[in-house]
């Protein structure tokens, strides 16, 4: 047996023991992992010294860093990660456990490049072992001190039958890919690329392909030159340009070119000095090989920086080229050194034909102050990542998925994106041996009709919650009896089947902190939209978060003449809205949110569960201008309250989204008082605390009874189905718009729409997304004196009016 298929052997004979999949392992391994970083440091930065003359500082920040991240990301998360994933059913499925279980897919082969030896080699390596696999690394031969380094340290430090290194170069790599994985994760250039894929077809292993090629980087002349092109210098001269996602070529109009290659020159004397050889932050180039192969692309080009070299060095000094043709030698593959050719374009739209006239880069670079330039260079292109206005550092972000696309590879990594990557995602449908009469329309004898049902059942999908599940199943038996009445199939059920709800911690994975930093991040409200800001307004959120897009938004425009009375909904009941408390409130960046304890609760109001607060905040306009989001008959009004309540047990947003009536918002329109509403002071003033994204502020001896009628004078209100009024729009709100205003002066409003900034800077004004389609829904309104026993007829009728919109039932 072969040294390369003895390591095979003993990791898959590890993998076997079951020991890699036991989370606690996974997370040990991974501490270990971080232990070998903090530990390891100066060892690891030595070696990448010798390999590319990379700094110590550089090391960390390039390739270690990152890993540091993804580390604590996985660890932070493996359990929420592997943990059963709860899905959207159809209303065949509603009384089963319909989930995805992520398991391990068994030996994962490793196989790493030398430009980031650590980064590109270890980080798929954290996926491997958080998603319970075994895995063989095969570091890049070509970084010889960086292999050694690697070979000796893994194994002190994590389980050497689980996880062996295999050092070697080409034949080793082959032996290796003859032996049978359940993953191979490469990462290098594409010719080998596809070397691997063969390999891999032949026991139809799948593969990760993390390759590279020719990055684009077009320079609109409507941007700041300086800044575009520091920002594209240190993209491409970091690591000698030997980076996968470097910048390759500038795409600009020949009325910059001088500009461009004038800010080049200043920023690569800022970052390396006059002498970049002598530079500790200035790298080199690998080997000889690579030496000569990059010396030989300047054949044919004109130099107008740098160009200065010694091959016994392997030194290259930071080079551009200017008035590059597509033919020269240096636009025909992947330039992977510090050389950097300026190609002239008549603008954005022939720089569009250029790039998609090659294959789909890894990344493409756009830098301009105009959004019109940047969107359609997003809309008209394809590539593994987009950036506008900055170089490589999507690489750092975790929440991003990292790969290629076409000739640039195939598959993604990074954060939950590796742990997905290198799992399988395993369908399972638990059914009860009960409901049978449910099943007839799919047996035969097929007829129209029971096609009729079928496609009623299999083309509705439900979130309803508990609530809406058991109204749900009743309606189900009734249909069941029906299919049954013309099918003469036995029905042998009970009416009364009891669905089991996930528990709380194995149902769904909680989002986490830096996805919501991330997705706040983003979006803006539309007056925070203008031609230098890039932000994603309201009509544009669905592209990034696909349930703006659905058909239960919010807010709404409320017809009165339209609504539904219903006798079905009863008064609420609040549950410590009168106590004294301290509440903090805190800049969130797009609104202050006042943060209300658990022990605040809410029942009644025909919700299908018992509710505890969260938060409580307002959209307001600005200068005079209404800022509520319900309308009524087209009315905007001031101001709106929302306090924000969380259906038992769900713990978070994330939770309970996945439940029709997750979460119950609870909403107040403002109207203009003559006087002042003196409870409203403390919150005024504790705003003018809180001016800026992140800050917070408490306020002392805090009442909600004081901000809202009590309970008592809370009967009568509209009610809808709908979705949280911001990103990502969750569609899981049961809403309640009282029909009591509150009251407040023009001078508060000008106060409270004056203070906050937005995360932007800008001031926040008119924050309120504008009013959504009521794609046949109902809005009910409560009628006094109703009784509580009609809750469960209430959802029935709510399910469905949902439902109703296919037309099979009315
Ligand atoms: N997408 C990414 O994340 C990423 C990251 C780094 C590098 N890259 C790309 O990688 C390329 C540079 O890396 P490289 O390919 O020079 O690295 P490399 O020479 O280190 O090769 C990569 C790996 O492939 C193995 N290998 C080489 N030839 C082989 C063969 N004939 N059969 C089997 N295995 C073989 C090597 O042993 C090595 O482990 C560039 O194109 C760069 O863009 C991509
Ligand atoms: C505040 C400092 C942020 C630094 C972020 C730097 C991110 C750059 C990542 C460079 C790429 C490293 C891995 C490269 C792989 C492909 O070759």
């Amino acid at each position: 047996m072969s040294r390369e298929q003895q390591a095979v052997a003993r990791a898959r004979k590890a993998f076997e023991t079951g020991r890699s999949k036991s989370v606690e392992h996974r997370i040990r391994q991974l501490k270990n992992l971080q232990r070998l970083f903090t530990e390891k440091q100066s060892v690891i930065s030595a070696a990448v010294k010798k390999d590319l003359n990379k700094s110590e500082v550089g090391t960390q920040l390039y390739e270690t860093l990152g890993l540091e991240g993804e580390l604590n990301t996985a660890i932070n998360h493996l359990k929420e990660w592997a943990a059963p994933r709860p899905v959207e059913k159809n209303l065949l499925t509603i009384s089963d456990t319909v989930y995805i279980k992520p398991e391990p897919l068994g030996v994962v082969l490793i196989i790493g490049a030398w430009n980031y030896p650590w980064a590109v080699t270890i980080q798929p390596l954290i996926g491997a072992i958080a998603a319970g696999n075994a895995a063989v690394i095969k570091p890049s031969e070509v970084c010889v001190h960086t292999a050694k380094v690697m070979e000796d340290l893994l194994p002190l430090y994590i389980d050497k039958e689980l996880y062996p290194v295999v050092t070697g170069g080409v034949p080793e790599t082959q032996e290796l890919l003859r032996q049978r994985f359940d993953h191979i994760f490469y990462t290098g250039n594409s010719v080998v690329g596809k070397l691997i894929m063969e390999a891999a077809a032949k026991n139809l292993t799948p593969v990760t392909l993390e390759l590279g090629g020719k990055s684009p980087c077009y320079i609109d002349k409507n941007c700041d030159l300086t800044i575009a092109c520091r920002r594209v210098a240190w993209g491409k001269y970091t690591n000698c340009g030997q980076t996968c996602i470097a910048p390759d070529y500038i795409l600009c109009e020949p009325s910059i070119q001088d500009r461009v290659i004038e800010e080049v020159k200043k920023a690569i004397k800022e970052f390396y000095t006059d002498n970049p050889k002598t530079c500790p932050d200035y790298g080199r180039i690998i080997n000889q090989r690579h030496f000569k192969r990059i010396m030989n692309m300047l054949e044919g080009s004109t130099v107008a920086a740098g160009g200065d070299n010694e091959e016994s060095d392997c030194y290259i000094a930071p080079t551009v080229l200017r008035d590059v043709k597509p033919e020269a030698k240096v636009m025909q593959e992947e330039i992977f050194g510090p050389l950097l050719p300026i190609l002239s374009v008549s603008g954005l739209d022939e720089a569009i034909k250029f790039i998609n006239k090659g294959e789909k880069p890894l990344a493409l670079y756009c830098f301009s102050s105009d959004n019109k330039v940047i969107n359609r260079m997003t809309d008209e292109t394809s590539s593994g990542g987009f950036l506008a206005n900055d170089c490589l550092v999507h690489f750092s972000v975790g929440s991003l998925p990292f790969g290629g696309v076409g000739n640039s590879g195939m598959g993604c990594y990074h954060g939950k994106y590796s742990f997905d990557q290198l799992s399988h995602l395993r369908s399972c449908l638990i059914k009860k041996l009960n409901m049978e009469g449910v099943n007839s329309m799919r047996y035969p004898p097929h007829t129209p009709k029971k096609l009729g049902w079928a496609r009623f059942f299999i083309l509705n999908s439900v979130d309803l919650g508990w609530v809406g599940r058991m109204a749900l199943l009743a309606v189900m038996a009734v249909v069941a009896a029906v299919v049954l009445q013309t099918t003469s199939v036995p029905f042998k059920e009970k009416s009364n089947v009891h669905f089991k709800p996930f528990h709380q911690g194995d149902s769904e994975p909680i989002r986490s902190a830096s996805h919501r930093t991330a997705v706040s991040a983003q979006w803006c409200y539309q007056s925070q939209y203008s031609c230098d800001d890039t932000c994603r307004d309201p009509i544009r959120w669905a592209a990034q978060f696909p349930s703006c897009g659905g058909l239960r938004q919010s807010p709404i425009n409320i017809v009165s003449t339209k609504v539904h009375v219903n006798s079905a909904l009863p008064p609420f009941n609040f549950i410590g809205h009168t106590n004294t408390i301290n509440i903090t409130v805190e800049n969130k960046g797009h609104s202050a949110h006042f943060a209300l304890p658990q022990s605040f609760r809410l029942t009644g109001g025909a919700l299908p569960g018992h509710y505890r607060a969260a938060q409580f905040h307002f959209h307001w306009g600005g200068n005079g201008r209404p800022g509520s989001e319900h309308t009524i008959d087209g009315e905007q009004f001031p101001m709106e309250l929302h306090i924000v309540h969380i259906k038992e047990p769900y713990g978070s947003l994330a939770e309970a989204e996945h439940d029709m009536a997750g979460i119950a918002l609870l909403a107040f329109l403002f109207e203009e008082s003559s006087d002042d509403n003196p409870h409203l002071d403390s919150l005024i003033a504790s705003l003018g605390r809180v001016k800026n994204n992140g800050s917070s502020t408490v306020i002392p001896n805090f009442r909600l009874s004081d901000i809202i009628p009590s309970d008592k004078d809370l009967f009568s209100y509209y009610r809808y189905v709908g979705s949280m009024t911001t990103p990502g729009c969750e569609q899981a709100v049961a809403w309640t718009l009282f029909h009591r205003t509150l009251p407040i002066s023009s001078r508060q409003l000008d106060a409270i729409t004056q203070q906050c900034r937005f995360w932007t800077g800008q001031p926040m004004t008119d924050i309120f997304r504008p009013t959504q389609p009521l794609d046949g829904r109902v809005v009910y309104r409560s009628k006094a004196g109703a009784a509580l026993g009609g809750v469960m007829h209430w959802w029935v009728g709510v399910s469905s009016v949902l439902l109703g919109r296919t037309g099979l039932i009315h």
